[in-house]
């Protein structure tokens, strides 16, 4: 066991931002609402996930939610958008544009280099559901984790990764029976249908998950980031292609070949690949 020792990076309001040693810890910081959503809470998990993934210390990100709520004490990891603030065209905030910029948060999460995690302490529920279900790997906490998709409840549908690709996490049927009963599942219930990789008790769910962050940050950052893009790359189409390939030049930057040919051009010269064949 690894001792904790969160330093905040970055003051926000609607989030909390916080890293030790290799692992960064993103939280909702919303608990009155359950942790919901509005435009300025992505705007800021946009910020912070762009800042973890600049951050080269950084190797695994943990994504939660702070609680409890001070009014009643229940727990929450997210409970999707704040439907205070929806409008005709999406999530507005004070400039009145209505967005769906949680669509931003999953594609940072989905392309991240880093691994992320949804350490889910309470409800999941919505638009809350969907970003667990994007994260590489979701722990849950046994006594207060729920798992619940409401969005036919409200009249919204998150077609992408939050239904589509939990299918391939549940399979078809129990898929649909999410989305179509929105039904509670407990953090067992959960993980017996595949969405969940550990059910831990609540005391220790964050000194789990960070557990499992510095175990993960002893392998081959290489490795594990060519990893998870081979995951991602099956139902990913040509963008997966395309970040998939784009971390092939990377690697293929690093080399003398590769050397060859920039030097080359800037000084002006013939280029030489003869002894790269
Ligand atoms: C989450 C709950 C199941 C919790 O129930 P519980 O009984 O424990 O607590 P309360 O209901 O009393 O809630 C306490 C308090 O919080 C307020 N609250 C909770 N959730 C929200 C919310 N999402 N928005 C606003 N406020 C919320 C609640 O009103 C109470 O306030 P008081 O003032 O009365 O104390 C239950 O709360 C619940 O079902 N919540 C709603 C869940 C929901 O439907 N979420 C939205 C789904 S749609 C979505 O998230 C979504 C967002 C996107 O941006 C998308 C983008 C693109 C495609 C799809 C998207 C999408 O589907």
């Amino acid at each position: 066991m690894s001792t904790i020792n969160w330093q905040t990076i970055k003051e926000y309001e609607d989030i909390t931002f916080k890293k030790s040693d290799g692992v960064a810890r993103i939280a909702f910081n919303r608990p009155e609402v359950r942790n919901a959503f509005r435009p300025k809470t992505v705007f800021e998990l946009l910020d912070a996930f762009q800042r973890a993934e600049e951050d080269r210390e950084i190797g695994v990100i943990l994504l939660t939610g702070e609680g409890p709520s001070p009014k009643d004490d229940g727990w929450a990891f997210c409970s999707g958008g704040d439907q205070r603030v929806r409008g005709k065209f999406g999530y507005e905030g004070e400039d009145r544009v209505g967005r769906l910029n949680i669509l931003e948060v999953q594609r940072l999460i989905r392309f991240s280099t880093k691994v992320v995690i949804a350490v889910v302490n309470g409800w999941a529920v919505g638009g809350g559901h969907s970003l667990h279900v994007v994260c590489d790997m979701t722990i849950a906490s046994k006594e207060h984790a729920i798992f619940k998709q409401t969005d036919a409840d409200v009249a919204s549908f998150d077609g992408g990764f939050g239904s589509a690709y939990l299918a391939r996490q549940v399979g078809q049927k129990r898929a649909r029976e999410i989305f179509f009963l929105g039904l509670n599942y407990s953090a067992q219930e959960a993980y017996d249908m595949g969405m969940v990789n550990a059910v831990v008790p609540h005391k220790e769910l964050e000194q789990f998950a960070f557990d499992w962050g510095q175990e993960i940050l002893t392998k081959s950052p290489t490795a594990i980031k060519m990893l998870k893009f081979s995951f991602n790359l099956i139902d990913d189409g040509l963008v997966g292609q395309q970040v998939f390939a784009g971390e092939a030049t990377r690697l293929a930057y690093g080399t003398d070949e590769a050397e060859e040919g920039r030097n080359a051009f800037l000084e002006k010269r013939k280029r030489d690949f003869d002894r790269f064949r």
